[in-house]
């Protein structure tokens, strides 16, 4: 098995040592942050459904890597998936909640059942795999930090509100897990990723393929190896300094609502108007 290359951006054995599991680590940014934590030299270890996906992965990241096959909604596999983690390596410092995911739907056509679907993985899921790495790894170790992966923009992505909901609801509990287990050494905090050029956008229906970096005002999507470094940065000393914020990864599409100027503001050349100024003698 090889050794992972080095990492472009950071100092060489930044996270030796080190102990990471990825969630969903078999694909896409799960990869991505899996491949960068170990060329800063940590240990990683990749969980996922899908056996032949981790193996793959682990497989292109070299020794460094291992696999535990589970599903993060069911209690008896995600104890396992924490379990084989520490029984490899004696230790856990770092557990990215990567797993997650939605179905694309107007708001309006959301199932019960789905709406149930969404929230039992990206919050129940995240939820138990944080509780588990803190009961079973880190409060005994007294140190750890958790990266919580969420979803930007925040103003309620259409489409996909179901999820917009439940990634709120996981930005919540970063803030309260931060607080809660400050005292056991314990740093929490949050990625809200834009829209991010991984396999998972095949899925999706051909107009929202086709248009999705349009929504970005970078006017690019997110590469995952630009995620991968987010997650080492926070995986390093600064990322404790950071605990309870969430940090958005987007190329500035929170809160954008279009170009500038919106047609609606312009006149027939194109001018958007000025305000007027007050009279000299009211100023
Ligand atoms: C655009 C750029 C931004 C990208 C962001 C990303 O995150 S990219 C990363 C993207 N990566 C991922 O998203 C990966 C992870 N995602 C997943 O595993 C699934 O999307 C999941 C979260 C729904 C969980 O699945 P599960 O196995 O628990 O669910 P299930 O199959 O058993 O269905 C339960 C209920 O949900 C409903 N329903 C479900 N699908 C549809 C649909 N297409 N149509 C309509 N409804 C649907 C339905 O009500 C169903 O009940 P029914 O009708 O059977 O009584
Ligand atoms: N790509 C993007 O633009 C964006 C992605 N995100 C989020 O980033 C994360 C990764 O996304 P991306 O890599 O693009 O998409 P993927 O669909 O490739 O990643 C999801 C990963 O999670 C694993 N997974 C899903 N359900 C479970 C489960 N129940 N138990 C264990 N593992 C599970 C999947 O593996 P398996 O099926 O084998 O279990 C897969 O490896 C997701 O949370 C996603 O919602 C957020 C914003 C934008």
């Amino acid at each position: 098995m090889s050794t992972p290359a080095p990492s472009r951006i950071f100092a060489p054995g930044l996270l030796d040592g080190q102990v990471a599991l990825v969630t969903g680590g078999g694909t896409g940014l799960g990869r991505a942050a899996a491949t960068e934590l170990a060329a800063c030299g940590a240990q990683v270890v990749i969980a996922g459904r899908r056996a032949e996906v981790l193996e793959a992965t682990a497989a292109r990241i070299g020794a460094a890597a291992s696999v535990v096959c589970g599903d993060i909604r069911d209690e008896d596999d995600a104890r396992r998936i924490v379990d084989t983690a520490l029984e490899h390596h004696g230790r856990l410092d770092l557990l990215v909640n990567n797993a997650g995911g939605q179905y694309f739907v107007p708001a309006e056509a959301i199932a019960t059942r789905g709406w149930q679907a969404v929230f039992r993985l990206n919050v129940d899921g995240t939820t138990r795999m944080a509780e588990l790495a803190v009961e079973r790894a880190m409060r005994p170790a007294g140190r750890g930090t958790i990266v919580n992966v969420t979803l930007s923009p925040h103003h309620g992505l259409a489409g996909m509100t179901h999820s917009s909901a439940a990634r709120a609801a996981v930005e919540s509990l970063t803030a309260a897990w931060a607080r809660q287990w400050a005292a056991d050494g314990i740093a929490v905090v949050a990625i809200a990723a834009g829209h991010f050029q991984t396999d998972a956008l095949d899925k999706y229906p051909e107009p929202v393929r086709a248009g999705v970096a349009r929504t970005v005002p970078l006017q690019r999507l997110g590469q995952p190896h630009e995620h991968g470094w987010l997650v080492a940065l926070l995986a390093s000393p600064l990322g404790r300094a950071m605990s309870g914020t969430v940090v958005t990864l987007d190329g500035a599409r929170d809160n954008w609502f279009g170009p500038w100027p919106p047609p609606t503001l312009t006149d027939g050349d194109g001018d958007v108007p000025t305000e007027e100024r007050r009279p000299a003698a009211t100023r």
